[in-house]
């Protein structure tokens, strides 16, 4: 059975320790805005993050070289620095898809990135990202349709599926290729791009909070409460079993 990934867009600790504490997260994403913003070393960021959310989880963070060439060591580098599960946002311009298909062929862990089009995201996971992360508000943002872009790319993702023994052959490791969807700004951006075929989500904590508020349910609880109290004051169950 499917289950979604609910990733933290964020290198804030302090909010990633509020969300993590409540919330079933797979992992952090940071961007370079993201990581500038902390104004820190960027080690230290990516252990603290680490270290709030456990090594279990997974955190991704960006590449910054501009050729194939340099994104490579920098994806080998990061690798040995953070484990295995750092994975490295790659962009899809014509070096970001050279360095995945060099990385992939020795099992590396790629998260394609700035994707706009379904084409990169086929493209990145023929090249073997392993998540593709299609930008849904910024490309809404310009008159253009981020949950079209999910619905078009998963059908050709589901069509195209790969057996375990191909992967191993192109890849060096099994993985199933997941949309990453990201750059939301409300929750019904979160929720449509999940029932288009997204497996796996990234969201800032300010759309992340909001994701299960309802005034409904808020009001509903009030009245429990209130109703409660009437006949039982304070007590909770502990006191009454
Ligand atoms: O790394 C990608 C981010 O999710 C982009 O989000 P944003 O459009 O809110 O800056």
């Amino acid at each position: 059975m499917m289950r979604v990934q609910y990733f933290i867009d964020t290198a804030n600790l302090e909010s990633i320790k509020k969300i993590s504490d409540i919330f079933p997260i797979t992992g952090v994403t940071t961007n370079p805005t993201i990581i500038a913003k902390e104004k820190r070393d960027f080690k230290e960021i990516i252990n603290d993050i680490f270290d709030i959310i456990g090594k279990d989880k997974i955190v991704h963070a960006q590449a910054v070289g501009s050729t194939a060439e340099i994104i490579v060591k920098e994806v080998q580098l990061l690798r040995d620095t953070f484990g295995e599960n750092f994975y490295t946002k790659i962009p899809v311009t014509p070096e970001g898809i050279k360095a995945m298909k060099i990385l992939s062929k020795d099992g590396h862990k790629i998260t394609a990135t700035g994707i706009l089009s379904p084409q990169q995201i086929i493209m990145a996971a023929e090249a073997g990202a392993e998540y593709m992360a299609p930008y849904i508000n910024r490309s809404d943002n310009i008159g253009e349709n981020g949950i079209e872009i999910v619905k078009d790319a998963y059908k050709i993702l589901e069509m195209t599926k790969k057996t375990d023994e191909e992967k191993l052959a192109r890849y060096k490791r099994i993985f199933e290729p997941k949309i990453l969807g990201a750059s939301f700004k409300n929750v019904r951006q979160v929720h449509e791009t999940i029932l288009a075929g997204s497996k796996s989500v990234t969201v800032a904590p300010d759309v992340f909070e909001k994701l299960i508020y309802h005034p409904y349910t808020d009001w509903s609880m009030d009245t429990f409460n209130s109703d409660w109290e009437k006949v039982y004051g304070e007590k909770t169950l502990l006191d009454l079993l």
